[in-house]
């Protein structure tokens, strides 16, 4: 397996979002959950999106994977490494977007490391290095209420430079209008002023297809799945890579029950849930009550989709509104509350899998990494896309034998992602 590209993904959901858009630009791809085991056979690919749970991990634990996959990365081939980070630029000033790409610049020898979350297709976009969502501004959006990393503030030179070691620089929109040659003139002269890093701005595709070039002639970058289609692009006009690939030929059906798990509390996740409720069972689990008595609060949520999944598709959420989550948090403390509920959730889905669920959707990019975890599933192939962000994804090398899972972003899918995913998914 030599590939062309290697990507750390800092959650699950993030990952899949990835190797969809580099699917969907002609790369074949694979995603593995942490670095796989040398007996995992995989067919021949372009790139491999390596899937990490280190976006909510103390720093050290995040640079410490990072670095560890960045060079299994290099041994497979890969020439160049992009970070995959939320394109919602998901962190805290104590990291892990700048201490795990200044870790990786250094292992691949310095140089100035091009960062953007831009990833219009979703509504995000990058101007004069303030991030906006949806067309507001990420301190205005519904991020600001993010149960893990709240965002208050959009401007990402500030907040990448206070997590960060080196200083960040900012390749403004005229700079990247001006071509790839202009632009990287500018990523250069910052990094000889001592800027490791520089946010770059990008509005629609054709910057990202500016900044993919650029990218791809430095050893790493950090973006989202926007900087990833500017990389795919990039290496398929270089020849490097014919972009033959697609998702349609990689899913075949695989029967078996079905079942929806979310834990993501975003805006987008709330109202697919609600409108799930109109065609399917939907059990709201009470957080105090499983935070208070996890083992039978688990029981009794199992029990009830047990009672349901011969008949057709449940939901098991955790999800709940702002003000909820903050009460819950305010009584039992953010990281704590969060990794018992995805300790939960992953539980509940590795049993109603026992029970014969073989289609599961996952919302949220820490629920889904904890409940792939759990599944102890070691890396997917692609499938075609459900929604922007989103494709279908088949399991490779797991013990339950082939499943179909979606990992969805939390602020990802349309109202009825849920009925339209498993349509999918059969
Ligand atoms: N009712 C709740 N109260 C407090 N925390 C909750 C509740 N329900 C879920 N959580 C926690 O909130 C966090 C949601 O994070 P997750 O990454 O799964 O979703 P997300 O951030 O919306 O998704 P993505 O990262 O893909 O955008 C998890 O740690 C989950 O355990
Ligand atoms: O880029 C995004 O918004 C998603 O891929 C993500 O990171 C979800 O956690």
């Amino acid at each position: 397996m030599a590939i062309s590209l290697g990507s750390i993904a800092d959650d699950y959901t993030g990952a899949s979002d990835l190797a969809n858009t580099l699917t969907k630009n002609g790369l074949r791809t694979v995603q593995t959950v942490g670095i796989p085991d040398p007996s995992l056979a995989l067919p021949d690919i372009d790139a491999v999106v390596v899937s990490l749970k280190i976006r909510s991990v103390p720093a050290s634990e995040a640079v410490n994977a990072a670095t560890k996959a960045e060079r299994w990365l290099r041994q497979q081939g890969a020439g160049h490494v992009l970070y995959k980070i939320c394109s919602t630029f998901d962190s805290t000033d104590a990291g892990n977007i700048g201490p795990v790409t200044e870790a990786l610049s250094e292992a691949a020898g310095g140089g100035g490391v091009l960062v953007t979350p831009a990833f219009p297709e979703t509504g995000r976009t990058v101007y004069l290095g303030h991030l906006f969502v949806g067309g507001q501004p990420l301190n205005e959006s519904p991020l600001k209420d993010h149960p893990l990393n709240p965002m208050h503030d959009a401007n990402l030179v500030r907040v990448l430079a206070r997590q960060s070691r080196g200083t960040v620089g900012l390749i403004d929109l005229p700079a990247i209008a001006a071509g790839a040659a202009a632009a990287k003139a500018k990523l250069d002269a910052l990094a000889r002023t001592g800027a490791t890093m520089a946010i770059a701005d990008a509005i629609f595709e054709r910057d990202l297809e500016t900044l993919g070039e650029i990218a791809l002639e430095t050893p790493v970058s950090t973006g989202a799945s926007g900087l990833g289609l500017g990389l795919a692009r990039a290496l398929v006009r270089s020849g490097r890579i014919s972009g033959s690939a697609t998702g349609e030929d990689v899913i075949r059906p695989v029967g078996g029950l079905s079942a929806i798990i979310a834990g993501s509390c975003s805006k987008a996740t709330l109202r697919q849930i609600d409108v799930a409720e109109r065609v399917m069972p939907v059990l709201r689990l009470d957080p105090e009550r499983l935070l208070a008595a996890g083992p039978d609060q688990i029981a009794a949520a199992i029990s009830w989709a047990g009672d349901r999944i011969s008949a057709g598709p449940v939901v098991v959420a955790a999800s709940a509104a702002p003000e909820t989550v903050s009460r819950l948090q305010s009584q039992y403390g953010r990281e704590a509350s969060g990794h018992a509920i995805e300790t939960a959730t992953s539980i509940i889905a590795a049993e109603l899998v026992e029970r014969g669920v073989r289609r599961l959707v996952v919302a949220g990019g820490e629920t889904s990494g904890a409940a792939v975890d759990k599944l102890a599933i070691p890396a997917f192939l692609i499938g075609p896309e459900i929604a922007p962000g989103v494709p279908v994804l088949r399991t490779v090398g797991n013990a339950q034998g082939d499943m179909l899972l979606a990992l969805k972003s939390g602020n990802f899918g349309g109202e009825d992602f849920f009925t339209a995913a498993l349509a999918m998914m059969q």
